[in-house]
């Protein structure tokens, strides 16, 4: 029987799934800026990133948190979940609620970070996907929780 190991092209258009950590300091939220040589160099996001291997989304987001900023998290609930097609694929974001437990924020994947009150978003190159999630949250900031994006 003719067998191909070939990922089928269904497989291949999945969306990357990632996730993203809402953390806010009385009415701000934290963004932090991508290292150069990354994939969408110098542009601002939510800290977090994708799943490795066999882990939850909220323990990728943990350990996201712990390597790129050196903080320990608790994730509490999905705030949003953006989908976005990128040129070269798209992805699923699983935006959470995140409460600091502790440790001091350093850069130790990241190149900065900011506080800012979502309303000043479009003074930052925040990546494409995560812009309707920030027009959102400087409308209503505590509400969000639909699928947004297409
Ligand atoms: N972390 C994060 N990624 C985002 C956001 N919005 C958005 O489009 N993305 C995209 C950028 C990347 O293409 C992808 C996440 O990949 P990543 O490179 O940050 O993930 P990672 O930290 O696991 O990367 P790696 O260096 O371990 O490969 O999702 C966001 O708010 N936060």
């Amino acid at each position: 029987m003719a067998c191909s190991n070939k990922p089928k092209r269904e497989h291949l258009m999945q969306p990357l799934i990632v996730t993203a950590a809402l953390l806010r300091k009385r009415n701000q939220v934290l963004i932090t800026q991508r290292p150069a040589d990354k994939p969408h160099g110098g542009m601002w996001e939510l800290p977090g990133g994708k799943l490795d291997g066999n882990e939850s989304p909220q323990q990728a987001l943990q350990r996201e948190l712990r390597e790129e900023l050196g903080i320990e998290v608790a994730v509490e609930a999905v705030f949003d979940v953006v989908y976005h097609r990128y040129d070269w694929g798209a992805v699923l974001i699983l935006v959470y609620e995140c409460r600091w437990l502790g440790g001091k924020l350093q850069h130790l994947e990241v190149d900065d970070h900011r506080w800012i009150y979502p309303q000043d978003h479009s003074r930052y190159d925040i990546l494409p996907a995560d812009r309707p999630l920030f027009e959102q949250l400087s409308i209503s900031p505590e509400c969000s929780g639909s699928i947004t994006g297409g």
